[in-house]
């Protein structure tokens, strides 16, 4: 039996304009992600690690090439339906968070679901306890630690049920006893959720817990 994949990039190039000249960021760049699997992408700083993430994840188009998710092509749709899939099959974690400040840590994880007009109280519910914030559901961002703030970035990211997630350097602003705790609890949901994992790490040792790593040099695959 043939797996669907549910991530295809196929020749997938990125350039940025920059006053008169261009520069090429990525180049031919072909992969692809497996249903439930854990790919680490690593490579020196600015090889193009996190350009690369924000084109899988349609946060940016690439210049050419396409990204096929869950066998929609992102790169042939208007920014309001990618705005709209963002929200529903896709889950992001930022190194920085992007909580919304205003909201409390239970607001911030319904958020995606209130942009889809949708209320699943229950999974609310278990997702942040799961990432043990039950007694800190009515904090506001500000309130929380830094592992705390990434805790409900998880519970966010994974509250429409993604078939995939991805994560900028999840554990770079964390201490280490907060980096592998929030790790853990990553690797824990996306086995209870069969959700696909591809992280962007300068961690080696988080990059050995991968089923596959992705090593990128000078914009290109290696
Ligand atoms: N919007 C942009 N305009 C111009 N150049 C950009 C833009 N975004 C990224 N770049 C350039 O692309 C290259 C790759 O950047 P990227 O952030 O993808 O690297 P990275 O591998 O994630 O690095 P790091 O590990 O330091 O975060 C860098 O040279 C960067 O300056």
């Amino acid at each position: 039996m043939m797996t669907e994949h549910v991530l295809t990039a196929t020749n997938i190039d990125k350039s940025f304009a920059l006053d008169d000249s261009s520069i090429d960021v990525l180049r031919d760049i072909s992969l692809h992600v497996n249903p439930g699997e854990f790919v680490a992408i690593m490579g020196k700083s600015g090889s193009g690690k996190s350009t690369l993430l924000s084109l899988l994840a349609g946060l940016d188009q690439p210049t050419t090439g396409s990204v096929v998710l869950n066998g929609e092509d992102l790169t042939a749709m208007t920014e309001e339906d990618l705005a709209l899939k963002r929200q529903s099959d896709i889950g992001f974690v930022f190194q920085s968070f992007h909580l919304i400040p205003t909201l409390t840590v239970q607001e911030n994880v319904e958020f995606p679901l209130s942009i889809a007009r949708e209320r699943h109280p229950e999974r609310v519910d278990r997702l942040i306890n799961a990432v043990e914030l039950g007694h800190r559901r009515n904090s506001f961002p500000h309130q929380l630690s830094g592992g705390e703030k990434q805790r409900t970035a998880i519970a966010r990211a994974l509250v429409a049920q993604p078939k995939i997630l991805f994560a900028d350097e999840p554990t770079g602003n964390l201490d280490e006893k907060n980096a592998s705790q929030v790790m853990d609890l990553l690797l824990d949901l996306q086995k209870v959720f069969n959700t696909a994992l591809v992280i962007v790490t300068h961690d080696p040792g988080l990059a050995k817990m991968a089923d596959r790593t992705i090593t990128i040099v000078d914009g290109r695959l290696v």
